[in-house]
This record gives C-alpha cells, structure tokens and sequence, in this order.
C-alpha cells in the first residue's frame, strides 16, 4: 500500500496503458506538462488513449487520482477510476476496501476482487433538447461532470448526427455535456457516449452509466441494471443503502516507457512498451 522504487509507474518517464470497456487511458505518477496531453493520447503519433489517469498519492486510507481529458481539461472519470484501482489492486498497492478522491469527487470503493466504486444518487430532470427542427427528450444529469441522457425513442443514426451538437449547445449547457443514449437490449441497456473533452464517441463512459442508472432507476423503477457498452465487457449498477453502487470490466493493456529512453538504428523511438 506504500510507494515501492520498483513500481513502474513510480519511474519518471513509465506509464501503464489501462482500459474499461474500451475506454482507454495512459496512467502516469506525476501531473503531464499540458503541452504533452494531446500527444500522449494522439492515437497515432503518441500512446492513444480517451485520456490521462494521474497516480497523485496512495495511502492506507485514500488513493487521490487526476484525470484529464484529451483537450487538456480535468474531469471526473469513472472509468479511469475503476481500471486505475484496478491495477493498484492487482500490485498490492491498495487495501481491499478504502476511499478514492478524484476531481473534487470522494467516495468509498471494496474490491471484490473488481473495484466496485459507492456513489452517491443524485437528482436529474427532464429536458428538452431543440436545435432547428429537432426536438430531442432526455435527462439533465450532473454527476460530477455534466451528463445529458436519452432513454430510447431515438434512431441510432439519429443520435450519432444530433449528440455532436447537444454536446456543442452552450445555450442549454453552458459547460458542455456528454451525451448519453440508452437503447433496451435482451439482459440490459446497450449504451454509447459522446464524451466532452474526447469530443467524438467513445466506447465506453463510466460517468455516463452512472447517470443512465439514475434515470432507469428513477424512471423504470429497477434496482439493478447491466449495461453493454460499444467496447468489450460489461458494467452492473445497483442500489446499496442510499447510495448506487457500480463495478465492471477493466483491463491492463501494457506499461512501457514515454518518451523513449532507447535509441534504435541511430533514431529516437516515440515510446517503448512492453505486455503484462
Ligand atoms: N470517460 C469518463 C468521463 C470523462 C469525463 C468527460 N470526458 C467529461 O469531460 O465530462 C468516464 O468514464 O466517466
């Protein structure tokens, strides 16, 4: 539970590559300079990832974790939080049950083996979303970041065309919003997400299933809910006591080094990688 020299994250230049269904992130030990976040998750002339995961300290009674978006912005990120426990977790670098603090957001988590992470219900209201002739129906969420939910009544199509723009409509959101939509699949919700700050779709969001559960459970009047996100694995949300519990797939896709420290055949590498 304390640092250890031989962690590879605690090197200066390491990083671990984790993911939660799909949704992928560089996971660093210190703050990145701001100039080098969009590199880092440029999927094609850097490491690739939805965004950045900062290890700020680990201590026996709270584990304090940064997240920043591609545009360089710091957001609160559920997914990111639950495969960064994760791979603590997996180090033996956390205790089977403790607190998290990211983002201005604190809550308990329990391992079990996976992090399941305990947050709190909040309210969310109906709102209708117009843009020209469009007239969308969805829920105003704010979980710690700004949520905006449909519950089905929508083409697929019609949702990839018009979240772009919800997410863009200052007007009805003035610090932008990620869009969520929900659609009924045979054991639960197929969900997709337009995040901010990653400004396209991403295959999975951990906040956005965080208010999806609120409005199923608010408006479909369940306890328990499974989602299929448009990456691998699967997330489960459940009412505990009075707060909502939530858990899921994560994985440990690779450490390596960023920049490289090895020179090749006389020319610089951009990172360096290695499995397990
Ligand atoms: N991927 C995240 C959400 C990250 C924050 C979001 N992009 C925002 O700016 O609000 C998650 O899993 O929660």
């Amino acid at each position: 539970m304390t640092s250890s020299p031989s962690d590879r994250i605690e090197r200066d230049d390491a990083f671990d590559k984790i993911e939660a269904c799909g949704n992928d992130f560089v996971l660093l030990a210190h703050e990145p300079d701001p100039k080098s976040v969009a590199e880092l998750c440029d999927r094609h002339h850097g490491i690739g990832a939805d965004g950045i995961m900062v290890l700020r300290s680990v201590r026996p009674e709270l584990t304090d974790l940064g997240h920043l978006d591609p545009d360089g912005s710091h957001s609160f990120c559920l997914n990111g939080t639950r495969a960064a426990l994760a791979l603590l977790a997996r180090r033996g670098r956390i205790a089977p049950a403790g607190r998290v603090r990211t983002e201005g957001q604190e809550f308990a988590y329990r391992l079990d083996p996976d992090p399941i992470l305990f947050l709190p219900v909040r309210d969310y209201r109906p709102l209708n979303w117009r843009g020209g002739d469009h007239l969308v129906s969805g829920y105003r969420v704010e979980v710690g970041n700004p949520q905006f939910v449909i519950l089905e009544g929508m083409d697929p199509n019609r949702f990839r065309e018009l979240a772009p723009r919800i997410r863009a409509d200052l007007a009805a959101f003035p610090q932008g919003t990620n869009v969520t939509f929900l659609r009924r699949a045979e054991a639960g919700w197929h969900v997709q997400t337009f995040e901010r700050g990653v400004e396209t779709f991403t295959k999975a969001c951990g906040t956005g299933m965080y208010a999806a559960a609120l409005v199923l459970f608010g408006e479909r009047g369940t306890r328990r809910v499974t989602f299929f996100p448009e990456g691998r694995g699967t997330v489960e949300a459940w009412l505990e006591g009075d707060g909502l519990a939530i858990t899921g797939s994560t994985r440990h896709v690779f450490s390596g080094t960023w920049p490289a420290t090895e020179v090749v055949a006389g020319e610089s590498q951009v990172g360096e990688a290695r499995c397990g």
